[in-house]
């Protein structure tokens, strides 16, 4: 039902899944300084700590980013009703804002017992950017597009030959485990490929982290690390896009 009081969306809140069990340390700390700040704001009321640390984590995996017409992020907003829908990376609706109110919009004619999913990432992303981006809701995503073969994060991706001379893309070539060369026939081993991958990803993460920190060398100097990366990595058309 949709919530019409404040103890509506009291009760929806409070259902609400916080995943607090499988939240890393670092983050249960930042939990506990935001739970004392909501303290010190409001020293008349005694307020349940706990409580209060598990309200933000529920925040982090049910809550959405609140966009102008143009798509472009104005806030954070958490609409309990809103929240009861899963993500799907082929979602059959979408999320979509005027001013303060929320609406979930078809994509296409749904029958009535059809599962309505959104998708609570970018889409236009590989599998494995589309799984890291999705870590903080503590879930794996098995929907049509995660579990199908990866020609489509191979066109998206553009991993370039192994011969840094060729200036071929791989295909992949599910029956041998690989990425072939279009042009040359030359193989890359697909594990190698991934690892390579997620290890360009786990560097954005740490360049982030140090750029929200402050930390600008630091960046500059794991950007530098992901620039040559990249660039044995990627085709470069593809690393033309990237920057
Ligand atoms: C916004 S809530 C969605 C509603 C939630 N299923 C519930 O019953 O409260 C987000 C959480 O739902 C779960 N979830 C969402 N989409 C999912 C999916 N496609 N597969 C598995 N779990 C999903 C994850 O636990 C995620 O943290």
């Amino acid at each position: 039902a949709i919530p019409s009081s404040a103890t509506d969306n009291y009760d929806l809140v409070d259902a609400l899944e916080s995943h607090i069990s499988k939240v890393d340390d670092n983050q249960l700390v930042l939990y506990a300084q935001m739970a004392n700040l909501v303290q010190l704001i409001l020293p008349s009321i005694e307020l349940d700590l706990k409580e209060i640390a598990h309200t933000f984590s529920k925040f982090a995996c049910n809550a959405h980013t609140i966009c102008d017409p143009e798509l472009r992020p104005l806030g954070t907003g958490l609409f309990p009703a809103i929240s009861i829908i899963n993500h799907s990376c082929v979602p059959n609706a979408v999320l979509l804002f005027e001013g303060r109110t929320a609406y979930v919009r078809a994509l296409q004619p749904l029958s009535s017992n059809t599962e309505v999913s959104i998708s609570y990432i970018e889409t236009a992303a590989t599998t494995l950017k589309r799984h890291n981006d999705l870590k903080q809701y503590f879930f794996t995503c098995t929907c049509p597009r995660c579990i199908k073969d990866s020609e489509e994060d191979a066109l998206l991706e553009g991993y370039r030959c192994k011969d840094q001379k060729c200036d071929g893309f791989l295909l992949p070539d599910s029956g041998k485990k690989a990425y072939t060369c279009q042009k040359c026939s030359i193989s890359r081993d697909e594990e190698e490929v991934k690892k390579v991958s997620s290890e360009i990803l786990l560097l954005s993460d740490k360049a982030s982290s140090f750029l929200s920190s402050g930390n600008n060398s630091e960046a500059g100097s794991v950007y530098k690390t992901i620039e040559q990366l990249e660039q044995k990595h990627y085709h470069s058309f593809s690393t033309t896009l990237l920057h």
